[in-house]
């Protein structure tokens, strides 16, 4: 090709998902001339397309179908009295996909982004080689380059997934009739949220992992009650299990043997045993870059790779593994790239939101972080059933958690169970970026009634005990 021909940019971003977008948006912003390649027609990766979007629209159609929030409204009975449709099911995530991508094209248009379609990989460490659909080849030179490939579900040998019956978190999106019997493989976050979305449904939903704790980074409070509620939710759990071979020879039923001998036969599988990085058609050899385990790229703490031009975040750098942080390391990598004090460093403190049913979040530290680095502290507890706004809502099994420091009472973690967990743990964010403690729950006067009215009876509740000072 004539070198001419080759177009130049300051920033190249592979991948379209929430990374590689924000990264070229916060490039943009900063005035730089910039290129985004997605392999697919659509912008949006495993974030809008496969992962956060479409799981948390169907979790919040599975609930409004069933009528779940109103359950326990005393004397009033809205649930699901028939089966819910696929159609029905399916409908809202794909308006609710397609209106995201159209904001996310718009934003990218507006930081004047180039945007080319097909799958690039390295032909040396500045030049980026785009193979488009119809084999057509473009060549991009980039002073600067972010990974943003993404992740892809592991696919374990054990499962035939070339069968309609077996499929993974990409393609239960593609369900075409509502399975009676799922089972579902992987106790971990995504297999968590879907048996949660499909038994509120009424489908028959088996959870089957190698563990016997379901999610164990949470706090173990928290985890024994999700388990509670979601077993009650008509989840049935099938703890140190392991699936040794799946037999999908027979039309109808897939037979699933587990390690322990026992037998299960369904119409639905569903495997969620983890996330391997988008790395292999990168040619990284061509860059200077190695891959690790799971084809994880190796970065410091600005997002940058062993080649100093050359960044990468999101979920092909590996663990949290989330939308919410792939998209704050992509700015940070951008500031560091271009010498801008934008974003230098991802916050110290993440949170994580699990969109089970009923919903978790935490922030911060837990009773065993604290007991490990040997720091006495305090915890407060207000239970969402001893409030109005629990009582209204009829949430019976919430409760928000609250760690202090003992002492000068600091608030050093938030973990919270029940409904709008995953937006209340932001309160206890905020509190704990601005250092505050106890005191300022007992300043802040809350509307009435709301949840946010947790956090002043749990910083009570620590206040109180902390007048004995020991672990609690
Ligand atoms: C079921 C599920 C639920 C989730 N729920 C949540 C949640 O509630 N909250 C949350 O924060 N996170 C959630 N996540 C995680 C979240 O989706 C990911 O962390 C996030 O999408 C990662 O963003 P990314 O930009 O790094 O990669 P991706 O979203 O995977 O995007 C990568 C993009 O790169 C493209 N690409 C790959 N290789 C090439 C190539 N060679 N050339 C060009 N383009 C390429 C891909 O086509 C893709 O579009 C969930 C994930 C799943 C699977
Ligand atoms: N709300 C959120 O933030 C959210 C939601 C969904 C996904 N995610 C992201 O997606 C990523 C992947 O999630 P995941 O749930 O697929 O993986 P995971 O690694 O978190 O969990 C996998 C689970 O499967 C079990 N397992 C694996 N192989 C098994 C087998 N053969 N038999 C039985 N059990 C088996 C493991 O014990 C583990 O509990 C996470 O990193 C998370 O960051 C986030």
């Amino acid at each position: 090709m004539n070198p001419e021909s080759i177009q130049q940019f300051d920033l190249i971003v592979i991948g379209g998902g929430p990374a590689g977008a924000s990264g070229a948006a916060a490039a943009g912003f900063l005035g730089k001339h910039v290129a985004l390649v997605e392999k697919t027609c659509d912008l949006g990766g495993a974030g809008i397309n496969t992962g956060t979007i479409p799981s948390k629209t169907l979790r919040e159609t599975a609930l409004a179908l069933s009528g779940w929030r109103s359950r326990r409204l005393f004397g009033v009975d809205l649930s699901l009295r028939r089966a819910a449709t696929i159609g029905e099911f399916m409908g809202h995530q794909q308006n609710v996909i397609a209106a995201e991508r159209d904001r996310s094209e718009a934003r990218l248009a507006a930081r004047g982004v180039a945007r080319f379609t097909g799958s690039a990989s390295f032909v040396d460490p500045h030049l980026i080689r785009i193979v488009q659909a119809g084999g057509t080849e473009i060549l991009l030179r980039g002073e600067k380059i972010l990974i943003a490939t993404g992740s892809s579900p592991l696919r374990p040998a054990e499962f035939c997934f070339s069968d309609d019956r077996v499929h993974d978190s990409d393609e239960i999106l593609l369900l075409e009739a509502m399975p009676k019997k799922l089972v579902v493989i992987g106790g971990g976050v995504i297999g968590s949220e879907y048996a949660g979305t499909f038994a509120s449904l009424g489908v028959e939903t088996h959870l089957v992992d190698g563990r016997d704790t379901l999610m164990p980074f949470l706090d173990p409070e928290i985890s024994r009650t999700l388990a509670s509620a979601m077993a009650e939710n008509g989840v049935q759990f099938h703890w140190k299990e392991r699936v040794t071979s799946c037999d999908a020879t027979k039309p109808g039923e897939v037979v699933l043997t587990l390690s322990s001998g026992a037998t299960l036969s369904c119409d639905g599988v569903l495997v969620c045993a983890g996330r391997k990085s988008n790395t292999d058609d990168l040619n990284l050899a061509a860059a200077g870059i190695a891959p690790g385990n799971r084809g994880l790229i190796p970065v410091n703490g600005h997002y940058q790779s062993a080649v100093p031009h050359i960044y990468a975040a999101g979920d092909v750098v590996g663990p949290p593994a989330l939308a919410a942080t792939g998209i704050e390391q992509a700015r940070v990598a951008v500031s560091d790239a271009f010498g801008s004090t934008f974003k230098s460093d991802l916050a110290t403190l993440l949170p994580t939101g699990i969109y089970t049913i009923p919903e978790a979040s935490m922030i911060g530290e837990t009773e065993a972080s604290l007991r490990e680095k040997g720091i006495e502290f305090v915890v407060g507890r207000a239970r969402y059933c001893d409030l109005p706004r629990g009582e209204i809502i009829g949430d019976q099994t919430g409760f928000l958690k609250l760690i202090f420091r003992q002492g000068d009472m600091r608030l050093l973690g938030v973990h919270i169970i029940g409904e709008q967990a995953t937006e209340l743990v932001h309160v206890g964010l905020i509190a704990m970026l601005a250092e505050a403690g106890a005191e300022i729950f007992n300043r802040a006067c809350f509307n009435y009634p709301t949840l946010g009215d947790l956090y002043k009876y749990a910083a009570y509740d620590a206040l109180a005990k902390s007048e004995q000072p020991q672990m609690y």
